[in-house]
Order: structure tokens, then sequence, then C-alpha cells
């Protein structure tokens, strides 16, 4: 590192001292992983699924991850939704440690705290059900058996409207087409209320404009019960809409789309995007490939810290 003003040492150990007290990471996220590793041993071979994962979700966000294939998307979501555990780290999602659970908790964990949607179409779904019996199933599983007939079907009812769905109660899910039976598989995961919806490429096997209406189901779920939405997806359309769009890199959070849509004096709205790149709760951050290779950083580099940024040069004696 050069040679840094005195002042801005002086500053910045001021700075780490009045933070170093502060509140645990992620206190009051709804999702908090910290340094998540999965490792997946077949035949003897080692794949690191994901190395050290840090990642806040806060209540109420509506959010997509995106990354290339084998980035570890999948492998993220398949922990967030109770059905797979890290090797390494904390996972903590509404207060469950989903490293330490048993498999009671575990179960009310899948029951009760998420909800989950798949890209297959025919895998969210019991075929020799209606749409309306199966979002009853999970509320029966649960034990609502035991409240009045007449309030589930309500229920049921309400949720399937919500959602556009009241003239499919009735109909199968062969009788539906793909978006129709999403949008059902969306009803299915809300019906005991979870805090957390999980959606792998819930559009993935869908055209754009039914896609279209899959994500408006999300942001209804969203909007109108508070629930936290998590979509993977490769579709434009779906990451270009939510407020915050995570990208994953080798197993790693390596950098985020923020958008927040301002009003001008004229009272036109237009959308705006920012890009950063994660930091991580090592100090580690990944630079883009583009702008490494710009500058043809490699190896090693030279820091220096200013009042309000950090500037990075290439290492000249190499
Ligand atoms: N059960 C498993 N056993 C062995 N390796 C696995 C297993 N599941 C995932 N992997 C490996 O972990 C890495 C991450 O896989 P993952 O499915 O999470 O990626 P992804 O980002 O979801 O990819 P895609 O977009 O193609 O679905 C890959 O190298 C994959 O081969």
């Amino acid at each position: 590192m050069t040679n840094s003003p005195l002042s801005s040492l002086a500053d910045l150990e001021q700075r780490a001292a009045s933070r170093r007290d502060g509140p645990a990471y992620g206190h009051d996220a709804l999702i908090v992983c910290d340094r998540v590793v999965r490792i997946f041993t077949t035949d003897g071979v080692e794949v690191q699924a994901l190395q050290g994962l840090d990642l806040l979700v806060r209540q109420g966000e509506l959010m997509a991850l995106v990354g290339a294939s084998g980035s570890g998307k999948s492998t993220l979501m398949n922990i967030l939704a109770g059905l797979d555990v890290p090797t390494a780290g904390t996972a903590r999602v509404a207060g469950f440690d989903l490293l330490a659970m048993n498999a009671k908790a575990r179960l009310r964990y899948r029951r009760d705290v998420v909800g989950f949607i798949w890209q297959q179409t025919g895998r969210n779904l019991l075929p020799y059900l209606t749409a309306a019996q199966n979002v009853a199933l999970p509320v029966q599983l649960r034990g609502g058996g035991r409240s009045p007939a007449r309030k589930r079907a309500a229920r049921v009812r309400e949720l399937l409207a919500m959602l556009g769905l009241a003239d499919c109660h009735d109909r199968r899910p062969a009788q539906l087409s793909g978006g129709q039976q999403q949008r059902v598989a969306i009803a299915v995961a809300l019906a005991n209320s979870p805090s957390l919806l999980l959606a792998d490429e819930p559009t993935g096997e869908l055209d754009s404009a039914t896609g279209e209406q899959v994500f408006a189901a999300f942001r209804r779920a969203n909007e109108e019960l508070g629930t936290t939405v998590v979509i993977v997806t490769h579709d434009q359309d779906v990451a270009g809409e939510v407020s915050r769009t995570v990208a994953i890199r080798d197993g790693r959070t390596s950098s985020e789309v923020l958008r927040r849509t301002e009003v001008d004096a004229e009272g036109q709205e237009s959308v705006v995007a920012q890009e950063f790149v994660t930091l991580d709760r090592a100090g580690r951050l990944q630079l883009p490939a583009a702008y490494t290779a710009a500058l043809d950083l490699k190896h090693r580099v030279l820091l220096e810290l200013e009042q309000d940024h950090i500037g990075v040069w290439p290492d000249k004696e190499r």
C-alpha cells in the first residue's frame, strides 16, 4: 500500500473503533448467509459449489439471483429451502439456524417458513388434484384440517383470486397452461403464509408474455402479503424488474445492481440502476474481469486510501 495521509489513517482508526461495538452482522435481516461453504464429494473428487458466500436479504425484499451455469445458485436455493445443509459457515432464515436445526425444526421450517417453486411446472403440483385441492393440501398437512372447512375453502379462493386464477379453481394441472400452473404453484407455496418464497427459474419453461404474468404473481405476493421473494433467473425481463439483482460468481456473491424509481421536477418517473461490487466480510472484492484486463492488473496492485475512496493501481515494477 502506498503512504496514506496520516489524517486519513487516524480517521480510519477512529471510524473502525466506533463500528467495532456495532450490532452483529445481519442482525435485522431475514436471510443471513455468512461465509457459507458447500463442498460436494463424488467419487473422491471435491467440488466447492459455494466458497464463502455472504448474502443479506431484508424482510419484504423482492430480489433476483443471477450467474453463469455452475456458479452455485441452485446450491444456495436448496440450502435456503432447507433441502440441503452447508459444509461450513452460517446460514439463518427468520431465526432458524440452517446448519444446526434438528429434523423436527427442519420439517417445521420447510412447512411454515419457506415456500418453493421449481422451474419444471409438472414438479410443483399433484396431477390428480384440482388447483384448489393442491392449494388446500399444505394447510391440511400442517394440521389445518382442524380449522373449519369453510374457512380453509375461503382462504384457497382468496389466494387463487389474488393471483388471477379464480376460474381455475376446479381444474387439474393438465387442464391449465404452463403459466397458470406456475401461478397455482405460487398459491400452493403461499398457502401456509411463509415469510419467504424461493423460486428456481420459475419462468424458464415459459414464453416471455406468460413469464411476465408469473412474475406479476410474485410481485403481488410481495406487495399484498409482504412475503420476501428470491428468484433465480436467466430471464433478463425478470432480472430487470426487481429492485435488487445479486450476481453469483464461482460460489460467491460478486456484484449487485440496485434500481430505484426517481421522479423529476416535471413528475416524470424513471428507473435509475447502479451496479456495485460485493465487498465480503473479510474485505475481499472481485474486480470485474473487464477492468483488470483493461489495466493489465495481475497478481498484486497498489492501493491508496483517500478521504472518500480507495484507488487501485497496476504494479509498475512487475
Ligand atoms: N449434488 C451434487 N453433487 C456434486 N456436485 C454438485 C452437486 N450439486 C451441484 N454440484 C456442482 O456444484 C456447482 C454449482 O452447481 P449449481 O447447480 O448450484 O449451479 P447453478 O448456478 O445453479 O447452475 P445452473 O444455472 O446450470 O442451474 C457445479 O459445479 C455443480 O456441478
